[in-house]
């Protein structure tokens, strides 16, 4: 099965948006045995023994109350701690190749949360926006966290998806929570809550200047823009060039640009010569709102 990489947060979004966008897909190939157990290989980059993957089966399989024997192999092709969601959607490709084998039709929120909580190990505690995302598709926000449910929009959206080749940071997504704010100020927090009432509402308009509106954010992306390379660079040059809105993709430092079709190329070129710029080597995707791995 294959799963989507994911653009989570969206400025104001953070860790209850999430758009699923088709510039890299991870696989996941499983087979059902007797007995009970996971087994997880992993075809490039291997994150070792505890993994979102081997947590997030433990997870399903306590949720619903059973134990089986699965071999699972993951190809991840999502440039992995760049922000795209690489830890999410292996462990949302391995669910969903694992419920197709095994003939079983399971809640989505239950995939979701058992994927979620897999992400404990790449992040240091569970979030399901990027697991959301991957899952589902589109543009996914997550309505409540316990219970946990979500809806799903599928807007038209058009995306710059810009990917820094840097040394990964160690440990980045959990280093990238640890410095956000403990607190915000109550009149920021009603400018976020405006940003996040205009993601959603463009979401379900598929209206691309009301999700531009809610991408600014006044209290994460400050604490993340200097530990993400060559961030304000980009973010200047894209802007110029033409593009709609931009954000750090999750926990970065990857950057997606929110595009019209007519910027598109003036963006890419916008984000490539701002990372030359910084001297570092990038890549730079268009890319659209893609389907999840349970719609397959
Ligand atoms: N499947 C995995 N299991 C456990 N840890 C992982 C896995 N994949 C990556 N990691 C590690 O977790 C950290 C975050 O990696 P991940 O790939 O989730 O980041 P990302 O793709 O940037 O995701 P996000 O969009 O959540 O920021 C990195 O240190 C990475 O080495
Ligand atoms: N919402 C999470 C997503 C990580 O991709 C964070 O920003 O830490």
């Amino acid at each position: 099965m294959k799963a989507p990489s994911t653009s989570a947060n969206l400025g104001s979004g953070f860790d209850v948006v999430a758009v699923a966008h088709d510039a890299y897909f991870a696989e996941a190939y499983a087979s059902v045995g007797s007995g009970c157990g996971v087994h997880v290989r992993f075809k490039g980059f291997d994150p070792g023994s505890d993994n979102t993957v081997t947590r997030a089966f433990l997870k399903l399989f306590d949720l619903l109350g059973i134990c089986r024997g699965v071999e699972v192999e993951v190809v991840n092709n999502i440039p992995v701690a760049r922000g795209l969601g690489s830890s999410g959607a292996s462990a949302v490709a391995a669910l969903a190749a694992f419920l197709r084998e095994a003939g079983m039709k399971v809640d989505p929120r239950i995939v979701v949360e058992a994927a979620g909580h897999g992400e404990a190990a790449a992040a240091g505690s569970p979030h399901f926006d990027n697991v959301a995302g991957a899952a589902l598709g589109g543009a996914v926000v997550i309505t409540s966290l316990n219970p946990l449910d979500f809806v799903k929009f599928s807007p038209r959206l058009t995306f710059v998806v810009g990917v820094p080749d840097v040394p990964p940071m160690p440990n980045k997504t959990k280093v990238m929570r640890e410095v956000l704010p403990k607190s915000v100020e109550f009149k920021t927090y009603v400018k976020q809550i405006s940003r996040v009432a205009a993601l959603v509402s463009g979401f379900a308009r598929s209206d691309p200047a009301l999700v531009a509106r809610g991408m600014a954010d006044d209290v994460v992306e400050p604490a993340r823009a200097p530990h993400v390379p060559g961030y304000s660079r980009v973010r200047k040059y894209v802007m110029e060039a033409g593009a709609l809105a931009v954000a750090i993709s999750g926990a970065g430092p990857a950057v997606v640009a929110l595009v019209n079709e007519k910027e598109v190329d003036a963006v890419r070129s916008a984000v490539l010569r701002a990372y030359a710029e910084e001297g570092i080597k990038a890549e730079a995707k268009v890319a659209q709102i893609a389907e999840g791995a349970l719609e397959t």
